[in-house]
């Protein structure tokens, strides 16, 4: 039964049993029948995993154990507000991710923020509310997801409108964001003044926000968990603590079964199980959840016998075919004062007045968002000025959802964040996303512990169709700011090469006509970085080499076992996925309560 008393344990002794482990993955039933036991138990306390705890307890008969590594999103002050969600990067509230060494940029390894609380990502995010390309999830459909089309997702984004993230249309934008846009404009490309229609994601708008009312982040862990959820007697939800594998029975014939899971909040620490009698849903994220499969002997067989990790099944797809949004960092252009909101970073007088102001009026530069707009178009786009023809793969959705997105950040942002412009230098940055890549990484397992993060191989640029796509973009972002009346609040150089001494103003300084395709490549090499989105580490598909669950979400081959988070996109969506993970847990919470079919 789930246990009303202590809300958000961190004991696993209040809802778990102390458990002696063998090595062996699969436990008989008399040792299973001694558990405690939920109807659910879903693996991981973020995005995904917030809507399901929330949705499965609507029904007071069903138990569900909601088990989350990270601390309560309660009291974490900076989650709350929007402009300032990088303070949570690199926190005690992130699991710090790092990929292996990247042979294509120079062996060096690139960040990944994920978030380690509940809420997980979407609590430390930059909250950017979209729902992506409606061609991105009728591709899903082609690809072998039955049931995920846009008409599909469209019901699913609705529904979450009522209970999930509130959505706020009209944050501020700083007069060079606004700038952006018109320029845009200027070159024909369409203005958006909502990115969440049938319409598509085409075009160049500001982003509405899950913010809510009081200018507070506003996620599925503040309004799918809002405290009278939190209170429901069928739900308990255990914090700081660490799912370390599934454990399964066998049935007759041989068949497999989730049967539950072992948890622990320490390395060495005490080890505890806890049953699941219909289902365990493993909500991990693109990392966690491959981890968890995998240290549970579900994964490619050879790479567990390595780590001495019973195989009891093998999955030659989990943690295979990860796909990132890949982007040569922030491009930062010199702008000229009074344009952007540089002294936020630069002052802390002024950015002690600016919480001052978020704080009481829920008004003011904190309160909106730091990735104000994207334009989002086609690389394929004949009318767009992005330089020499180079070959680029049609990894598209579909014929009108863009490949490449532009973010626009109203100030300098210096080396993803770790640098600001000093006083009296002004700069906006912009991100330039290759959003539907070729390439595709592994997520593999350092050692066999849950303790221990997993080999990450973004494997970013091995398909040169990426690099190309990133030269061209590059190319039109260097005509875009030149663009007026964008090109009035910006102080650009126009160098044919770069200077000597290279500063943060480069590339942006370089004279799009004459900059070399080299020089550009060479600046992706050097800065280029995640965009933060990664997916489909545990795909959706219905053939088990190379997909891991099926379309209703279910593992291949084992029963009562489901993952529902990021990792199954079947292909990456044409934005940001933050949205999208949470219409598929809607429906994932849909179809194991069997509402549909
Ligand atoms: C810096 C940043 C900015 C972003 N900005 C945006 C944005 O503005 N808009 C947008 O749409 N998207 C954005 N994203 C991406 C988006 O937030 C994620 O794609 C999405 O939240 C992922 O949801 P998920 O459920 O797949 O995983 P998560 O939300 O990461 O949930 C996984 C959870 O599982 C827990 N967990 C993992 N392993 C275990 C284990 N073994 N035991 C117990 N718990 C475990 C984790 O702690 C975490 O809480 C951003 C991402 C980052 C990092």
């Amino acid at each position: 039964m789930g246990h009303a008393a202590s809300k958000l344990p961190s004991d696993p002794s209040a809802y778990a049993t102390p458990f002696v482990p063998e090595s062996s993955n699969i436990v008989p039933d008399e040792v299973t029948s001694k558990w405690r036991s939920y109807d659910y138990v879903i693996v991981g306390g973020g995005t995904a995993g917030c809507v399901l705890a929330s949705r499965l307890s609507e029904d007071r008969g069903t138990t569900v154990l909601l088990l989350e590594a990270g601390e309560s999103n309660d009291g974490k002050f900076f989650s709350r507000i929007p402009l300032a969600f990088e303070r949570m990067l690199g926190s005690a509230h992130d699991w710090c991710y790092r990929t292996t060494p990247q042979q294509s940029l120079h062996e060096r390894t690139v960040e990944y923020p994920r978030g380690k609380l509940l809420g997980g990502t979407s609590s430390i995010n930059a909250m950017i509310y979209q729902q992506c390309d409606p061609e991105d999830f009728d591709a899903w459909e082609t690809r072998g997801a039955t049931g995920w089309d846009s008409n599909t997702m469209a019901k699913y984004f609705q529904k979450m409108r009522k209970d999930g993230p509130k959505v706020a249309t009209d944050l501020d934008l700083a007069p060079v964001t606004k700038a952006f846009l018109e320029a845009a404009e200027g070159m024909g490309i369409p203005r958006k003044q909502d990115f969440n229609t049938s319409a598509g994601a085409a075009g160049a708008g500001a982003f509405y926000g899950a913010v809510d009312e009081k200018h507070d982040r506003s996620s599925p862990a503040t309004t799918y968990l809002r405290p009278e959820v939190r209170q429901r007697p069928n739900l308990t939800i255990g914090v700081s603590v660490h799912t370390e594998r599934v454990l399964f029975t066998l049935g007759a014939g041989g068949s497999l079964r989730a049967a539950g899971v072992q948890i622990s909040t320490s390395r060495d620490g005490p080890k505890f199980a806890v049953g699941a009698s219909r289902e365990v849903i493993v909500c991990g994220g693109v990392f966690g959840s491959p981890q968890v499969l995998l240290l549970s002997g579900t994964g490619p067989s050879e790479q567990l016998e390595k780590l001495k990790i019973p195989v009891v099944r093998n999955m030659p797809a989990v943690g295979r075919g990860l796909l990132d949004h890949f982007c040569p960092g922030t491009i930062v252009f010199r702008a000229r004062e009074g344009w952007t909101w540089d002294n936020v970073t630069q002052s802390q007088a002024h950015a002690a007045w600016a919480l001052l102001r978020w704080l009481m009026f829920g008004t003011g530069p904190m309160s909106a968002l730091c990735g104000q707009a994207g334009i989002f178009i086609r690389s394929d786009d004949k009318s767009l000025p992005y330089g020499p023809d180079l070959p680029v793969k049609d990894t598209f959705s579909g014929p009108k959802a863009p490949d490449l997105e532009y973010l626009i950040f109203p100030m300098g942002i210096i080396d993803y964040g770790h640098g600001f412009p000093s006083r009296g230098n002004y700069g906006v940055s912009v991100g330039v996303i290759n959003l539907k890549p070729s390439s595709t990484g592994t997520v593999e397992l350092r050692t066999n512990s849950v303790y221990d993060a997993p080999l990450i191989n973004a494997n970013y640029l091995a398909d040169k169709s990426d690099l190309n796509v990133l030269i061209k973009a590059v190319r039109f972002l260097l005509h875009l700011v030149r663009t007026p009346p964008l090109s009035d609040a910006l102080d650009l150089r126009n160098y044919e090469s770069k200077p000597e001494n290279e500063d943060y103003y480069w590339i942006g300084d370089a004279d799009p006509d004459k900059v070399s395709d080299e020089d550009i490549e060479a600046f992706i090499r050097k800065y280029g970085q995640s965009a933060t989105h990664p997916t489909s580490s545990a795909r959706m598909g219905s053939d088990p080499e190379t997909s891991v669950v099926d379309p209703r979400l279910c593992v291949h081959g084992i029963q009562g076992l489901r993952v529902v988070d990021a990792s199954v996109f079947p292909d990456q969506v044409s934005g940001h996925p933050c949205v999208p993970v949470i219409a598929v847990a809607e429906r994932a919470a849909d179809l194991i309560k069997g509402v549909v079919a």
